[in-house]
């Protein structure tokens, strides 16, 4: 479909505003504040590190942004390093590469993908409390959440998923989400008009089974009514208890 100049400004403008809106929200980041973004090199944590730090530009109060890339070498997937290298330095950001290893032959009945995503987790969070900064940032975005209440409900019996933001190690570090008002076909948009490359190649342990399920059945649900996901995800602020078994 062809976009105008000018259409392509107006969606960026408000894929910019809609994370200001969650930040302002969730009250996500204060003066002076230490960033790390997690950067997995797809379009989603692209783009965030990009926003936050154009942001930086725009805003009266100042903040610090960081990226960190976990390297898992024991995995046959890596990204172009170069190529995130020298869109950090573009964005006057420093790049921080964490090298580890899943240790898969250890990781006993627990599948790769879920072996691996924890141990990447753990070093994120290392890195966060070594360098001495407060708040980890993630590029979920609002089909993750929404796929998530569904694997959540339908798996393990409950209501969750995943919020924008999290105090976790006793407040040490708070984990935010500033792209957790914006769809996966928001993202899309936005990392087709700013020329992301996708970076990422798919894991050969990649398992993403379930999610994908998750996915079709969210996607079936918007043929009963078109806002469907956004109605799933406004549905997690508004639970009716008396109207409950
Ligand atoms: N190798 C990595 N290094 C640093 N952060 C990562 C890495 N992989 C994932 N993350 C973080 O975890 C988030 C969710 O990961 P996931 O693999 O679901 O995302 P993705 O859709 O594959 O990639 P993206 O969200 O960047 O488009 C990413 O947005 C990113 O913030």
């Amino acid at each position: 479909m062809f976009e105008s100049k000018k259409q392509k400004q107006y969606t960026v403008q408000k894929i910019r505003q809609t994370v200001g809106k969650a930040i302002n929200q969730y009250n996500m980041i204060e003066a002076d504040d230490h960033i790390l973004v997690a950067v997995s090199g797809g379009k989603d944590s692209l783009a965030l590190l990009e926003i936050l730090s154009c942001r930086r530009k725009a805003l009266p109060i100042h903040y610090h942004i960081h990226a960190a890339h976990v390297i898992t070498e024991d995995v046959p997937y890596q990204i172009d390093v170069d190529w995130l290298s020298d869109f950090c330095n573009k964005l006057d950001v420093k790049l921080h590469l964490i090298h580890t290893k899943a240790n898969l032959e250890t990781a006993g009945n627990k599948k790769p993908c879920f072996a691996c995503s924890r141990n990447r987790r753990k070093e994120l969070f290392k890195l966060t409390n070594e360098l001495g900064i407060k708040k980890l940032a993630f590029g979920h975005h609002l089909d993750d959440a929404v796929e998530t209440l569904v694997m959540n409900m339908a798996q393990h019996a409950n209501i969750s998923s995943i919020p924008a933001q999290l105090e976790m190690f006793d407040g040490k570090i708070q984990v935010i989400r500033p792209l957790i008002f914006l769809t996966n076909s928001e993202m899309k948009h936005y990392a087709l008009i700013m020329g992301f490359p996708s970076l990422k190649r798919e894991c050969p342990y990649e398992d993403h089974t379930i999610r994908y399920k998750a996915r079709e059945i969210v996607e079936q649900m918007t043929e009963l009514n078109p806002k469907a996901r956004i109605n799933l995800f406004n549905s997690m602020n508004k639970i009716d208890f008396e109207y409950l078994p």
